[in-house]
């Protein structure tokens, strides 16, 4: 990790560590998330594979090397995650042990009303058996629920070599999908990750699993992308804050290490206002917390609050920050933008309740600073 130098961060507004602030807009946007998105993930895998770990770590800030502690699930431990986040979902961790021709296990209650379904496996161990149960676990799935998106963790590759790495994703893949096709499951598709609790990698791969269950996340990566070409920025995300999932990014292509900055500056943003930050503020309706960060290779990370919720942080030059008028004016356009795309009145308005999507991609007016 670079050095910091020129440190400024304005925190005066920025909520306690609950971030239990209250604005009109941010509730509808949360309303709308809860109704239209509201997804259901499952956790599943053999057992000690890692999925209470994930969870913990991920949305209950429990710190790495707590998990080794961890006691073995013993039955489906729902979790909702919707509170103080944008992200308005529950997590189910499945037990290891759990038996699908079990009677009390009800595959269609289970599936049927899952958006997406991790199954995690132990990179660190013989992997056959855990192939054998993603295989099981998965027809059975896609019987009750077509729709159910499946998300390969291949979950504890902090133990493994980059080329082991490599190799060992490359193996589980293909006998993975060589099951699958075996038992004519052809149409059925799944998506691979190489995870670890001890790096920023889960909270990647928990962000790319999170924006498939956004309806609107063409909408806001075409929002991002617009910002970042009138604006002289290189990278932008768009940052759930208390689970540090990024939900939307614009469209060039996210390099791990701009990532974790990006993480890490949040971090530091809640370390602060939890530190040093107004008790008085937690009922201000109007947020506009800003954090900037000045790095050794002349590049700056800015963070502008965009909702209670979220938060965009950028990555650029030292050079295009001297338009910096700009840049606040094109976040203004970004802001209404994207609280535009998820405007509730509008949405009750229509009588099928389906958000309309014409006007969306636009930005408004924004201000170019290449031409300024
Ligand atoms: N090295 C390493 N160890 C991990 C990682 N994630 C989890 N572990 C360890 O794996 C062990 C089992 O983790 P759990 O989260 O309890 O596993 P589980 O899948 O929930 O287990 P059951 O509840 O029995 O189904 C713990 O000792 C964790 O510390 C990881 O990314 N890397």
């Amino acid at each position: 990790m670079e050095s910091h130098e020129g440190f400024g961060v304005s925190v005066g507004s920025m909520p306690k560590a609950a971030f239990s602030y209250h604005g009109e807009d941010d509730d509808q946007i949360a309303t709308v998330l809860s109704s239209d998105v509201k997804p259901r993930i499952l956790l599943m895998g053999l057992r000690r594979s890692g999925k209470s770990s994930i969870q913990k770590v991920v949305f209950h800030k429990m710190s790495p090397n707590e998990t080794l502690f961890l006691e073995s699930t013993a039955k489906i431990f729902k979790d909702d995650v919707s509170n103080n986040s944008f992200i308005n979902f529950q997590i189910w961790d499945i037990p290891g042990q759990v038996d699908f021709l079990d009677t009390n296990f009800d595959l269609d209650m289970i599936f049927g009303g899952t958006g997406a379904l991790i199954f995690v496996v132990d990179a660190q161990d013989e992997y056959i058996d855990a192939l054998t149960c993603l295989h099981q676990t998965v027809s059975k799935a896609y019987r009750v629920n077509p729709q159910i998106r499946f998300e390969i963790f291949i979950h504890k590759v902090d133990g493994l070599s980059d080329d082991h790495k490599i190799e060992t994703q490359r193996d589980i893949s293909q006998r993975a999908n060589e099951e699958l096709h075996e038992a004519g499951l052809t149409d059925l598709h799944l998506s691979f990750y190489l995870t670890s609790i001890y790096d920023h990698s889960i909270f990647e791969a928990f962000s790319k699993v999170v924006q498939k269950l956004i309806p609107q996340l063409s909408t806001l990566e075409n929002l991002l992308s617009s910002y970042v070409q009138n604006s002289m920025v290189e990278k932008a995300f768009l940052f759930d804050v208390v689970s540090k999932i990024y939900i939307a990014t614009d469209g060039s292509a996210v390099d791990m290490q701009s990532y974790e900055l990006c993480c890490e500056m949040i971090d530091v943003m809640i370390d602060m206002t939890c530190i040093y930050g107004d008790d008085e503020s937690e009922c201000a309706c109007e947020q506009d917390s800003t954090c900037i960060i000045r790095l050794n290779n002349s590049s700056i990370l800015y963070l502008r609050e965009i909702t209670r919720f979220l938060v965009l942080v950028c990555i650029l030059r030292d050079e295009a920050f001297t338009k910096r008028g700009i840049i606040d004016y094109n976040i203004l356009c970004l802001q209404k933008a994207i609280h535009s795309v998820f405007d509730v009145r509008t949405k009750l308005n229509k009588p099928n309740g389906v958000l309309p999507v014409e006007g969306m991609n636009s930005i408004g007016h924004l201000a170019n600073s290449t031409n300024a």
